[in-house]
């Protein structure tokens, strides 16, 4: 047999039916559910008569509705509907949920690895982008429109046209201090938002396999922002360390068979790939988005673009009217960007290694006292863990605030909005113009300098407070 890929593999599992140039017809393993994208596919069932066909492989939860200081208190009449038919939805067709009173609630890309769901080989789909996400543990994972959401329910398969592949190569060494947010966002800074458009990601290199899966987790979960179908890393020890214990991930025997099955999933030795990309992370630097998509980014130790020295026209209007919708000044030094707000969560980074590198920056600082800051943990059982660490009391000493699992200011679907006109340093995956509220302004930045913005009330290389120098390991 030809050399193949890791998608390739996971890819010919689960075609069901195949036809030359057209699409596949594949089998889900794996769906998750949330309230904002389920309510119309469960509607088009009853409306049909039909059951979901593998109550057992689906899986939902209520996330970007949900408000993070009382949870229960839904003032917003469509967040309230959405989530009560979603419970409704889910006893009347049998499909587990991690409603509010579970301790298992939380982003559905945070749930679905930390409950052991997400397993390598799987083919997993959501009603929602960053499904990517799970794509960390070598799983085929990717977002699904509500129409396929109601044909997944209905038959556990999808129609899906076969993406292609491109390898994303890191080499050199890592520097000391920057994380993965400042990989994938360096990624789509130099090769912008479409590149990916029509491939699954495979991402390789040192640098790859020496991160945890928390780290993989937040590098394939803005593969989207790169347009692409899915991101992907090979399973490896690290990924079946992680899995061990998890509530629904096999165990003893299994659990052994299940491993090696999954090692021989990883991209055969020659296999070929429609793109290869190697991207050089020795001189990279934490990054900061200036714009309004997430390829508007540089370091922070750069600076605002100027247009006038821009020769393509429609990129120095685009660059234009996303400075001035970000109100700032060309040519300014990212340094020189005062904000007004901090979120740390959302499904790119509210895992507990992102707490705890925020904590340990955080740690007997105060913020600054124009910023309101905020953390909010991806899930409760993620929160549960940082207050055993003791990580709250780090935030809540400091001047954040500490709130319920959720969504949250990542996008304006919930009362954890910024005001128009305001600034604010996220961990999230989106800057687009509105996103975190009408007017609002968004700057992507990592887990630690975001942290280190709350305390500066600007942007400031967080690696000159951590360590003396910036040595590179
Ligand atoms: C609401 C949902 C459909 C949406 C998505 O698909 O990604 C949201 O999660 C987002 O991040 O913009
Ligand atoms: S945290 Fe943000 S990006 Fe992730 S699912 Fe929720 S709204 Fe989408």
């Amino acid at each position: 047999m030809q050399p193949r890929t890791l998608f390739e593999k996971i890819w010919d599992r689960h075609t069901v039916v195949k036809e030359e140039s057209k699409p596949s017809l594949l089998y889900i393993d794996l769906h998750l559910v949330h309230e904002v994208t389920s309510p119309q596919a469960f509607e088009g069932l009853r409306l049909s008569g039909r059951k979901v066909r593998q109550p057992d492989l689906t899986f939902a939860t209520m996330d970007h509705n949900v408000p993070t200081i009382n949870p229960y208190h839904v003032t917003d009449e469509i967040a309230s509907k959405q989530m009560t038919t979603l419970e409704a939805n889910c006893k009347e067709f049998g499909i587990r949920l991690a409603d509010l009173h579970s301790a298992e609630q939380g982003i559905v890309h945070v749930i679905g690895p930390e409950l052991g769901l997400t397993l390598p080989g799987k083919t997993i789909v959501c009603g929602d982008s960053h499904t990517s996400t799970h794509g960390a543990f070598g799983a085929l994972a990717f977002g699904i429109g509500t129409s396929e959401v109601e044909h997944v329910l209905a038959t556990q398969c999808l129609w899906q046209s076969k993406p292609k592949t491109l390898k994303i190569d890191f080499t050199g060494l890592r520097p000391l201090g920057v994380s993965a947010k400042d990989l994938i966002l360096a990624v789509i800074a130099k090769y912008g938002t479409d590149f990916g458009t029509g491939y699954v990601l495979e991402f390789t290199g040192k640098v790859i396999e020496e991160m945890s899966m928390e780290e993989r987790m937040t590098i394939c979960n803005m593969a989207i922002e790169a347009g692409a179908r899915a991101g992907l890393v090979a399973p490896d020890e690290t990924t079946f360390s992680y899995l061990k214990g998890r509530k629904y991930a096999p165990v003893g025997e299994e659990r052994d068979k299940a491993e090696v099955d999954w090692y021989s999933l990883r991209s055969d030795e020659g296999a070929v790939y429609d793109k290869e990309i190697q991207f050089d992370i020795t001189n990279l630097e934490p990054q900061v988005t200036w714009g309004t998509n997430p390829s508007m980014g540089t370091s922070i130790s750069g600076k605002v673009p100027d247009p006038a020295t821009i020769e393509n026209e429609g990129e120095r209007k685009s660059v234009a009217q996303a400075i001035d919708y970000m109100g700032l000044t060309p040519g300014m030094k990212i340094s020189e960007i005062a904000i007004d707000y901090v979120f740390i969560g959302s499904c790119t980074n509210s895992r507990i290694e992102d707490l705890r590198k925020a904590a340990e920056v955080v740690k007997g600082r105060s913020v600054s006292p124009q910023v309101t800051a905020l953390v909010v943990p991806g899930s409760k059982q993620v929160k549960k863990q940082a207050e055993e660490e003791g990580l709250h009391e780090v935030f809540l000493e400091a001047g954040f605030e500490w709130r319920e699992a959720g969504c949250s200011m990542c996008l304006s679907m919930n009362p954890d909005v910024v005001p128009a006109g305001k600034r604010c340093a996220s961990t999230s995956n989106r800057n687009f113009e509105g996103r975190q509220g009408r007017g609002a302004r968004t700057h992507l930045v990592s887990p630690a300098m975001a942290a280190a913005a709350a305390i500066s009330g600007r942007f400031v290389n967080v690696n000159e407070w951590r360590y003396e120098k910036e040595e590179v390991v």
